[in-house]
C-alpha cells in the first residue's frame, strides 16, 4: 500500500515540486561511489568523521521514522571493519539519544583514532560494545546492518560468516546502512541473501538497490555539494525542509 502511494506521489508531485521537474535518481556503480567519496575528501576537503557523523545521524533518523523506539526498543548494531561500520557506531550513539536501548557488535576493531574515539563515545553514551557475538539475538527488536558498504568485494570472508548467517535467517527487521551486506554492489542479490526491511542509501543509491524489495528505502547523507551532484548527474530528490533523510 505504502509503495503504491509513494509511486503515485513520485509520479504526480514531490513536496510541491511539479511533476515535470522530477527526474529519476541515479544508481551508482562501485567505482562511481568510490570516486565521489574520494572527491568529497580531496576536492571538497571534508574529513571522514564529519561525513560519518552526518551519515550515521541520517541513518538513525530514518530508522526512527520507520521503527520508533516505543515499538522497537532494543537494537543491535552490527559494525564491520571499514567506514560502513563507522557509520554504524555513529548511528548506535544517536539511536541511544533518540530513546532506544542500543548495543553494538563490533568483531574486528582497528586502533585508528577515529574508530577508538567512536567506540569511546558509544561506551560513554551507555551503548555497550561487544567484540564477540551475543549468545542469542532473541531479545533484540531490530538489527542494524553496518557490516559492509560500497567497498565490499564478495565472497564474505570466514570471520563474518556466522553473523552473515544470522542476518540471512533472522525474522527480526533489518535496517541496512548504504548496502545490504553481502550483496554485490552492482549485481543481483543471491536468493538466500539478507532481506532488509529498511535500506538507507548514503549520498546516492548504488546499483544493487534496484533489487531492494523491503518496505522502506531512504536516502541519507545530506552533504553533497551541488557542483558534485551535477558532475555525476546524481539527480538527487529534494530533501524536505531541514530533514537529513528523504524517502525514495
Ligand atoms: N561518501 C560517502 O558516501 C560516505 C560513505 N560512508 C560510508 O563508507 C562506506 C564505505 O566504506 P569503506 O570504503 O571503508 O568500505 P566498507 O565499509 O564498505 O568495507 C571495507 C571493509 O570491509 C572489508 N571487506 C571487503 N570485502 C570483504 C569481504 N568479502 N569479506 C570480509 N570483509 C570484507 C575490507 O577489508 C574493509 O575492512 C560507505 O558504504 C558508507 O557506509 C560514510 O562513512 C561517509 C560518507
Ligand atoms: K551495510
Amino acid at each position: 500500500m505504502l509503495n503504491i502511494f509513494n509511486l503515485f506521489r513520485k509520479l504526480i508531485f514531490t513536496d510541491n515540486i511539479p511533476a515535470q521537474s522530477i527526474k529519476m535518481v541515479k544508481y551508482l556503480k562501485q567505482d562511481e561511489a568510490i570516486n565521489i567519496d574520494q572527491e568529497l575528501f580531496d576536492v571538497y576537503k571534508f574529513s571522514v568523521d564529519q561525513l560519518m557523523e552526518l551519515a550515521g545521524l541520517s541513518c538513525a533518523t530514518a530508522i526512527h521514522k520507520c521503527f520508533p523506539p516505543n515499538d522497537y526498543k532494543k537494537v543491535l548494531v552490527i559494525c564491520g571493519p571499514g567506514n560502513n561500520g563507522g557509520d554504524g557506531l555513529v548511528c548506535a550513539r544517536h539511536m541511544q539519544l533518540f530513546g532506544y536501548s542500543s548495543e553494538v557488535y563490533y568483531p574486528v576493531q582497528t586502533n585508528k583514532p577515529l574508530y577508538c574515539n567512536l567506540v569511546h563515545q558509544c561506551i560513554n553514551s551507555n551503548v555497550t560494545v561487544f567484540n564477540s557475538l551475543p549468545e542469542s539475538i532473541i531479545g533484540y527488536d531490530i538489527l542494524v546492518d553496518a557490516l559492509f558498504g560500497f567497498s565490499f568485494k564478495p565472497p564474505v570472508r570466514p570471520t563474518f560468516l556466522n553473523i552473515m548467517d544470522i542476518l540471512k535467517t533472522t525474522n527480526k527487521p533489518i535496517c541496512s546502512i548504504d548496502i545490504p551486506s553481502g550483496w554485490s554492489i552492482e549485481g543481483v542479490p543471491e536468493s538466500d541473501g539478507i532481506k532488509p526491511e529498511l535500506l538507507i542509501s548514503l549520498t546516492a543509491p548504488k546499483e544493487c538497490a534496484r533489487s531492494f524489495k523491503g518496505k522502506y528505502h531512504y536516502l541519507g547523507g545530506r552533504f553533497v555539494p551541488k557542483a558534485l551532484e551535477n558532475k555525476y548527474q546524481l539527480e538527487l530528490p529534494p530533501y524536505p525542509n531541514a530533514e537529513c533523510c528523504v524517502q525514495l
